[in-house]
C-alpha cells in the first residue's frame, strides 16, 4: 500500500517550520520526514508530531553549513569531530520523537586531497554511527545525490553506494533509494525497485527532471509504487519536492493516497 510522508524541509514553506505540521495534517499526511530540526528543542517538535498526530520517519544529522554548500562529514577527514557531534545530537532526538532512523549524509569531497582517506573515514564514521545507533534502537539511512545537482558529493549512483554500504558489515544501515536522484544517474528504476528489494530503508519520490510534483516529467509514478508495492517496501515515501506553488494547490496527486482525504 502506497503510503506518503512530507517532507517538511521542502513542503509548505511558506510557513514556519513548527507550523509546517499543522499545514500537513490538514492535507491529510499521517506522517513527515525533515533534515534539520535543531533549531527547536525536541518537546517543541514533538508537540507538533502529537497534535497533528503525525508519525516521523526520517531526520537527518546535521550536516554543516547548508547555505554555505556543506552536506555532511562522513567522508571529510579533518571533520570526525563534526561528525561525532552530528551523530550524538540526530540520536537524542531521533528517540525523543519516536523516529526510527537518521539519514547521514557523506559530504562534498571533491576538494579533499586524498580520496582514499576519504574512504577509509567514510567507513569508520558510518560504522561507528551504526553502532550508536543500533544501540539506540534506530536505522541509519545512506543516500547518493545526484552529480548534476550536487557535484563533488562522495556518492552519486546507487550500486556504488551498495557496495560501500557492504562494506560496513553492519545489519541496521541501508540505501535511502530517492527515486529523483536515481532516475537522474542509474535509471532503469522498475527493475532497480526489484533488484534491491531488502537494500532501500527509506524511499524519497519527485517528478524528472524539475524536482516538482510526480505528476509530472519522465517517470510514471503510478507504475513505481505498485513496483515497491510488489517489492514489498511497507515504508513511508517522502515527498521530497519543490512544489510549483502553494503545496496543497499541487496535491491532487497524492489524494488518492492519503487516508485522511481518500473517499
Ligand atoms: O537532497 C536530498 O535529496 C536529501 O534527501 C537531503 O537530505
Amino acid at each position: 500500500m502506497t503510503r506518503l510522508a512530507a517532507n517538511l524541509s521542502m513542503l509548505f514553506t511558506d510557513a514556519p517550520f513548527l507550523d509546517r505540521f499543522d499545514r500537513a495534517g490538514a492535507a491529510g499526511f499521517e506522517a513527515v520526514e525533515f533534515l534539520f530540526p535543531y533549531d527547536h528543542t525536541i518537546a517543541e517538535v514533538k508537540a507538533r508530531l502529537d497534535r497533528n498526530g503525525l508519525q516521523l520517519t526520517l531526520i537527518n544529522a546535521f550536516a554543516g553549513d547548508w547555505a554555505g554548500g556543506e552536506r555532511g562529514f562522513a567522508a571529510r577527514p579533518s571533520k570526525t569531530s563534526e561528525f561525532d557531534a552530528s551523530i550524538a545530537q540526530a540520536i537524542d532526538y531521533a528517540t525523543g520523537l519516536g523516529c526510527p532512523r537518521i539519514h547521514v549524509m557523506s559530504g562534498i569531497t571533491k576538494d579533499e586531497p586524498d580520496m582514499a582517506a576519504c574512504e577509509t573515514v567514510w567507513i569508520d564514521n558510518m560504522r561507528k554511527a551504526a553502532d550508536l545507533a543500533a544501540n539506540a534502537g534506530l536505522d541509519i539511512s545512506i543516500e547518493p545525490l545526484n552529480s548534476r545537482d550536487m557535484p563533488g558529493y562522495f556518492i552519486s549512483k546507487q550500486d556504488p553506494t551498495l557496495e560501500l554500504i557492504g562494506r560496513l558489515d553492519r545489519r541496521n544501515v541501508f540505501l535511502q533509494f530517492d527515486v529523483y536522484h536515481a532516475q537522474i544517474m542509474d535509471g532503469d528504476i522498475i527493475r532497480r525497485i526489484e533488484r534491491l528489494k531488502g537494500a532501500y530503508g527509506h524511499v524519497q519520490i519527485a517528478g524528472v527532471p524539475d524536482r516538482h510534483e510526480p505528476d509530472e516529467g519522465e517517470l510514471n509514478y503510478a507504475a513505481i509504487f505498485e513496483a515497491f508495492d510488489r517489492a514489498g517496501f511497507d515504508g513511508f515515501l517522502g515527498c521530497e519536492y519543490n512544489p510549483r506553488g502553494r503545496t496543497e494547490d499541487g496535491l491532487a496527486w497524492a489524494a488518492p493516497y492519503l487516508p485522511k482525504t481518500a473517499g
